[in-house]
């Protein structure tokens, strides 16, 4: 007996013309939907209503009921549309089909998606690497890269732009979304301005006063312990209310007060960071970004928080400050007032600076505390160097001796290697019509986005001797263990026109606030606390977000 063939099953028994006529339609879309990736509503609503609207009519001459028809319609359409789609995809013929990767990161972005919503995606893409080597093909059209030596040629100089991973925000792009290379550098300017070594000198005097207020904040908490061991503090969060405060400073001249109130007193803080995951997530989606901004209360959130800097960088407009402070640069009062630029930007700018900047330098700062913790041989060490380098009563105020401080600057640099805050990178892409480019020995046809794995390079064997130990003396300039060690591999800042507009900041900060706390207090693990599994309870929303980090800590006499 002959099987029947797709024409004759019920409910679908078309006859052939009306069956090529549905199958002609589908290709169609599909191919206006490969060669011009339509976003806006008018083509999407011709490719994804009308069109199946349409096979309603000669679908209905072969059902029973002509209510079957709309629905049979279009799940026929979407169906023969999905099935193009992953065949496409999954063939010989795409253009990244000789790179290694799982069927369902191949097929669609959805399953990076959930990955992301996981937090994983940093442990995720380290264990392809482990599995498929340097170049993992995770997404339909994009690539991760564990290969330090592209770092230069995609990251650096004439390397490729920002991907549409910062696509579907609303309003002008802040610093870090914009894509446009040329755009790129001319809003990199003020932060230029604001971050240089003239600028950095003005910023000591601001932090020194928030680290001063951090270590008054601890001493009563220790004070009002009745523990033999001393108070007990999650770090994460200590951390996290120092950077923020200390980037409300910068950013806005002051205002957040999270060490004061021990929490977040007005909300702004907590409004921005529940937007975090969920742009991380939907950042692998982007087309979808608006419609969600717009349909969920993620829109409001961002409205609120919006609003709400505005009214900071509006406060901070109307102190008239003299003081030298990031918004000064931000805001152009170091420019000719024709050249300022509107207040919208100023504020969105700021905003990106507290973002960009706490939760990256606290998550450093308490991984290096839960490393210390974890080593004391090395927690022993660097107490001996900054007794030493500042003796009793000594404030660490002074930024050169603090730059010299070996152990001190091997411990931050080998947990930024460790514990990079951007541990999945910045993606890049080689956008439609820019024909195929080589850089360095990758071949990247045009429409492909990819990433360099921070946390896969930077724990890589070939880069690293013993890479997951934490070893400050391998970055020692002379006396280092012999060993890998690949100074090229490290970029947990980034590198290239995008390099991090903060990095220098960020240094003297932690340089400062680390010599500042072991000068005054001691720190020792907490009875209970799972110090083996906190590492790996850290998630990546493309910053790293961490789970409290318990520390007992008392006075030192
Ligand atoms: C340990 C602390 C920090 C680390 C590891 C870090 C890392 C990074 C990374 C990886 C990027 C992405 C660069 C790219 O897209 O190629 C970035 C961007 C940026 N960071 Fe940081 N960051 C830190 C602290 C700070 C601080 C304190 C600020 C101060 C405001 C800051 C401001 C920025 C800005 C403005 C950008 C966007 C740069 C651009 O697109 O041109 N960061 N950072």
């Amino acid at each position: 007996m002959s099987q029947p063939t797709l024409t004759q099953i019920w409910p679908l028994r078309l006859a052939n013309a009306d069956f090529s006529l549905v199958d002609t339609s589908v290709l169609t879309s599909y191919l206006c939907f490969r060669h011009f990736e339509p976003q806006s509503t008018l083509p999407l609503l011709v490719l994804l209503v009308l069109i199946p609207a349409f096979l309603t009519i000669p679908i209905s001459y072969h059902v029973q009921s002509p209510y079957l028809a709309p629905p049979l319609a279009f799940l026929a359409y979407g169906c023969l549309l999905i099935l193009f789609i992953l065949a496409y995809r999954l063939s010989p013929f795409h253009p990244l089909a000789k790179y290694p990767g799982p069927v369902l990161d191949k097929t669609s972005k959805w399953w990076a998606a959930y990955i992301s919503a996981r937090g994983d995606p940093h442990r995720y893409y380290k264990s392809l690497h482990d599995r498929y080597g340097d170049v993992v093909r995770v997404g339909p059209n994009e690539l991760s890269i564990r290969d330090a030596s592209l770092i230069h040629p995609v990251l650096g100089p004439g390397g490729l732009p920002k991907g549409p991973r910062w696509d579907g925000r609303p309003g002008l792009p802040a610093l870090i979304e914009q894509r446009d290379p040329i755009q790129h550098m001319h809003q990199r300017k003020p932060w230029n301005r604001a971050f240089s070594s003239t600028a950095l000198k003005e910023y000591e005097s601001i932090v020194a006063k928030r680290i001063r207020q951090l270590v008054g904040c601890l001493e009563d908490r220790v004070h009002s312990s009745d523990q033999k061991e001393g108070a007990v503090l999650d770090m994460a969060q200590w951390m996290n209310y120092f950077t923020t405060d200390f980037m409300g400073d910068m950013a806005f001249g002051g205002g957040f007060e999270l060490m004061k109130a021990g929490g977040d007193r007005e909300g702004l803080w907590t409004l921005i960071e529940s937007g975090l995951h969920v742009i991380a997530v939907l950042g692998h989606v982007s087309y979808l970004l608006p419609a969600y901004l717009s349909m969920m209360r993620g829109g409001d959130t961002i409205q609120r928080s919006r609003g709400l800097c505005r009214e900071k960088a509006l406060d901070r407009l109307r102190m008239d400050a003299k003081r030298k402070d990031l918004f000064y640069y931000l805001s152009g009062e170091d420019m000719p007032e024709a050249e300022r630029p509107p207040i919208g930007n100023v504020a969105k700018d700021g905003t990106l600076a507290i973002i960009a900047g706490s939760d990256t330098t606290s998550s450093v700062l308490t991984a290096l505390v839960y490393y210390l913790l974890c080593n004391p041989a090395a927690y022993h060490r660097l107490q001996e160097e900054v007794d030493a380098a500042f003796p009793s009563g000594e404030e660490p105020l002074d930024v050169v001796k603090l730059s010299h401080m070996e152990w001190l600057n091997g411990c931050i640099n080998e947990t930024l290697r460790l514990h990079p805050p951007v541990p999945s990178g910045s993606q890049r892409s080689l956008g439609r019509g820019k024909g195929t480019k080589v850089l360095g020995n990758l071949i990247i046809p045009e429409q492909t986005q990819l990433f360099l794995h921070t946390y896969s390079i930077q724990r890589d064997p070939r880069n690293f001797h013993n890479p997951e130990v934490f070893l400050p003396e391998r970055w020692f300039s002379t006396d280092a263990p012999v060993g890998e060690h690949n100074t090229d591999a490290f970029f947990p800042f980034s590198y290239g026109p995008t390099i991090c507009a903060g990095k220098n900041l960020a240094l003297m900060e932690m340089r400062m606030l680390i010599c500042w706390v072991l000068r005054r207090f001691r720190f020792s693990k907490t009875l209970g606390f799972s110090y083996e599994t906190w590492d790996v309870t850290t998630e990546d929303w493309f910053v790293l977000h961490q789970h409290p980090m318990l520390a007992s800590i008392s006075r030192r006499e």
